[in-house]
């Protein structure tokens, strides 16, 4: 009686393999990355992410229309800022009229129902490319969850559902969730960047929004003082069990293919719902590959997101999200 059981057997065709199948991709699962500039037309490809753009607020209104006709819902914002308005603070963040403020504006004027979140780090407003104050070498911890707060609340001022602090500072998701609770913006959720690696896959984003540490005498060149050993693994258990302590709504795990048994080992341990971001560096990875002719992109493509979700994502941050959703549907 060779063999009992012939697993193939639910593999036959594609209709049975698609009864059995146990992970399904769809519109609902991502959060779309956006970059705007200032500007008025502008719709400028970022060089080393290929079909991906930076839209200044009259281009970004046509883009977000299209997002949520193909059934994308949900945004993620972030704004290259001019080499002028830079300073060690970051107080450029903190304009009431500042682009990040008037994008939030932009995309609820345009699609109310668009879910609004902002990207809360001062690296793209940092003189120094770092996502804290700079003080005598170092990254400064306290001061810098200061205005990590007075940025969130700015950003919700402006409209913005979500929050999502990516600077991985101690303690930032408490003085995030306090100073939002003092000024009544008891909704404004946290989706906190919680087990954030220090990764050279974030390349191509420093460059879409110029964002990357600058080199500079006495200004560390990398961001290993903040962001997570990307040889620890128990550490992320402890770093996502804080956030969620101080009061974090979504936890996120990044970057995504290289981590994920990360996101596993926080799907089995916590009950809330974890994000995962799928970084530039992975997408310009395929983008390349693809080009070349190595890498058949919508299959690879597909089989990446498939594997971010089965891994335990509930959201995926991807800049393939458009492309995968005309992909599937
Ligand atoms: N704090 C900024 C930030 N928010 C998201 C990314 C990376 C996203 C990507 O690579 O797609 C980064 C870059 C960094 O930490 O240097
Ligand atoms: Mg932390």
């Amino acid at each position: 009686m060779f063999p009992i059981r012939r697993n193939r057997r639910l593999r036959t065709n594609e209709a049975i393999r698609s009864l059995v199948r146990e992970t399904i991709i769809s519109p609902n699962d991502f959060l779309v990355p956006l970059f705007v500039v200032e500007g008025s037309g502008v719709k400028e490809e970022i060089a080393s992410m290929p079909n991906y753009y930076r839209y200044s607020l009259d281009r970004l209104k046509e883009e977000v229309k299209l997002l949520w006709s193909l059934g994308l819902k949900s945004v993620l914002l972030f704004v290259k800022v001019d080499d002028a308005l830079k300073d060690n603070r970051g107080a450029e963040a903190l304009n009431p009229n500042g682009l990040m403020q008037r994008a939030i504006k932009t995309v609820k004027e345009v699609c109310p129902d668009m879910l609004v979140m902002t990207d809360v780090a001062l690296d793209p407003f940092s003189s120094f490319g770092h996502d804290g104050i700079v003080e005598n070498g170092k990254i400064v911890n306290d001061a810098t969850v200061e205005v990590l707060a007075e940025m969130s609340i700015s950003h919700a001022e402006a409209g913005a559902d979500f929050v999502a602090p990516s600077d991985m500072m101690d303690g930032r998701i408490l003085g995030i969730r306090e100073a939002l609770d003092q000024s009544n913006f008891i909704d404004t959720g946290i989706m906190s960047y919680s087990a954030k690696y220090a990764s050279a896959f974030y390349g191509p984003f420093r460059d879409a929004l110029d964002s990357a540490p600058v080199d500079m005498q006495n200004v560390p060149k990398d961001k290993k003082t903040y962001q997570m050993d990307f040889a620890n693994r128990e550490e992320a258990i402890r770093e996502t069990e804080m956030d969620i302590n101080e009061g974090a709504d979504i936890v996120m795990v990044k970057p995504g293919l290289c981590y994920l048994d990360i996101v596993r080992d926080v799907r089995n341990s916590f009950d809330i719902p974890i994000a995962v971001y799928q970084v530039s560096g992975e997408y310009a990875m395929l983008k390349a590959a693809s080009e070349k002719g190595w890498l058949d992109h919508d299959s690879v493509m597909l089989e990446q997101i498939t594997s971010i979700k089965r891994a335990g994502a509930d959201i995926i941050a991807s800049y393939f999200a458009k492309e995968v959703v005309r992909l599937i549907s």
